[in-house]
């Protein structure tokens, strides 16, 4: 930096020289572009060429906006551009103060502010590979963790769905984070500071599902002691969360095809249309489009919310997240359980990598809670993942060449010599010396069940695996046998 009050160079805006704690996303017409910005100067953006963040969409204004850096501080002022400056769809007059996942308009150049995570600093060697730069969205009380560039594309997708008033169809697997993207739609959106509603539609019985959503008046059914209205009503001027939607029966299907259409929604026992003003982001881990095809889900509001549709990868197809999120996962359990933080092996980020997540972001959660609550050492190692998860990772990619932290343990000791059943007396053969065969299968047995532990590091799933044994029989073979 060159001085508090001078403006950064484009280069060393870019460079990340002296990089601050933010970065800017810059979705300049076609182009996108994340930048580091300094922690502490002036940054000009514009289309002018001494600009150090330089536009090129027409809308922008060649001196369009400044940012104002100090301290762990932003602010952004209009330069009196043509097209002015707006904040999450509010526009800005004089210098404006900047907040982590805003979103700043200048024209149609949409700029997003993030927070650069702490974790970049960490070495990357003590806890093995990892993305270097995961960022971290904070919309209010959500932090959204983002280390893969396919879900950072996702993000700025929803950034700019944000800007527009479609329906949005978020699709992907169960615990995939569908309701933090959906609650980022709404974040970025001008329905920002609006109420934002989620209903699971799976959860709720079905003659209940129109009383639920569009509300009822009194005495509209058996129980209906007072008019209640319903959740498209509380979340008027707001965003509407529509989880599961698959699961909606069909008649609340066709009400909601109506609310949707003419912006007015019909209390159940009412002949008075209320008028309503909802943006409806629905998601489903279902394949919808075959619901429409088997008549269980109408094409027609199929068509209506999935007007965009995003899709969600799962987790397994994210594996820069997976390390960086457990990191994240664990820390905020372990503060939960008033204990340190705990270090993760590399031999543990690795099985991580090699598990398949069906329960995906939630799942891993909950296993670091796990890991939070019962881990006594201080290092989290692969043997402290749940059974479950132990006996349904893959093999490594390379068998032979485990991390350090899968090296062989200490061989173990010697087997104790079997008690020999009186029913099986050896028999004398010169030249070699017999054992009865149950015994030499025990104790063969015990050699290869030893070499498979040493060469796994321990984690005796794999080690089952390997030799064939199933997991039960494995288990209690190791007990019989002292391992
Ligand atoms: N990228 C992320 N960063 C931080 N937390 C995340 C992220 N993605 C998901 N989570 C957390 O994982 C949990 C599950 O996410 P979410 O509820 O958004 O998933 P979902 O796809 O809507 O699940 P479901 O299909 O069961 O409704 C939540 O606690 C959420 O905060």
């Amino acid at each position: 930096m060159r001085g508090e009050d001078q403006t950064w160079s484009h280069d060393k805006v870019r460079m990340g020289e002296r990089a601050g704690q933010f970065r800017l996303l810059v979705v300049d017409g076609a182009t996108s572009s994340m930048v580091d910005l300094p922690s502490k100067g002036i940054v000009l953006i514009g289309r002018a060429a001494e600009a150090d963040i330089r536009l090129a969409d027409r809308s922008a204004s060649r001196r369009h906006a400044r940012l104002f850096l100090d301290e762990g501080l932003v602010r952004v002022a209009d330069l009196e551009s043509h097209n002015g400056v707006r904040v999450n769809g509010q526009a800005v007059a004089q210098v404006h103060p900047l907040q982590p996942g805003d979103v700043v308009s200048l024209g149609e150049v949409q700029l997003v502010l993030y927070s650069a995570a702490d974790s970049a600093a960490r070495s990357p060697s003590a806890e093995g590979p990892g993305p270097a730069q995961p960022i971290e969205l904070v919309l209010g009380e959500r932090v959204i963790v983002v280390a893969d560039p396919a879900l950072l594309r996702l993000y700025e997708l929803i950034r700019r769905l944000a800007a527009s008033e479609l329906p949005v169809l978020i699709l992907g697997e169960t615990g995939a984070g569908k309701e933090n993207a959906a609650f980022a739609l709404h974040h970025w959106s001008r329905r920002t500071g609006k109420p934002f509603v989620a209903l699971n539609c799976a959860t709720i019985a079905e003659p209940l599902a129109e009383s639920e959503l569009f509300g009822h008046e009194k005495g509209a059914f058996t129980g209906a002691a007072a008019p209640k209205p319903g959740l498209l009503e509380t979340a008027e001027g707001g965003t509407v969360f529509l989880d599961e939607v698959g699961e909606l029966p069909l008649a609340a299907q066709a009400k909601l095809l109506r609310a949707l259409e003419t912006q007015r929604i019909l209390r159940v026992g009412s002949t008075k249309e209320r008028e309503i003003d909802i943006r409806v982001v629905a998601a489903t881990h279902r394949n919808l489009e075959k619901e429409v095809e088997t008549g269980r889900f109408r094409k027609d509001l199929f068509f209506r919310l999935g007007a965009a549709s995003v899709v969600l990868p799962p987790l397994r197809d994210r594996p820069d997240e997976v390390g960086v999120l457990a990191r994240r996962f664990l820390t905020q359990a372990c503060a939960a359980h008033a204990r340190p933080p705990l270090a993760l092996s590399p031999a543990f980020l690795e099985a991580l990598g090699r598990y398949d997540w069906p329960g995906n972001v939630r799942e891993l959660k909950n296993t670091m809670g796990y890991v939070a609550a019962t881990v006594a050492e201080e290092t989290v190692e692969p043997q402290h993942l749940p059974e479950r998860i132990l006996a349904a990772l893959r093999p490594p990619a390379r068998s032979g060449s485990a991390p350090a932290a899968l090296a062989a343990p200490p061989p173990p000791a010697p087997p104790p010599p079997e008690p020999r059943s009186a029913e099986e007396p050896p028999t004398p053969v010169p030249g070699r010396r017999f054992a009865p065969l149950a015994e030499e299968l025990r104790t063969l047995e015990r050699e290869r069940m030893v070499e498979a532990l040493r060469v796994t590091g321990g984690v005796k799933v794999r080690a089952a695996e390997l030799i064939g044994m199933p997991l039960r029989t494995f288990t209690l073979k190791c007990k019989q046998y002292g391992l």
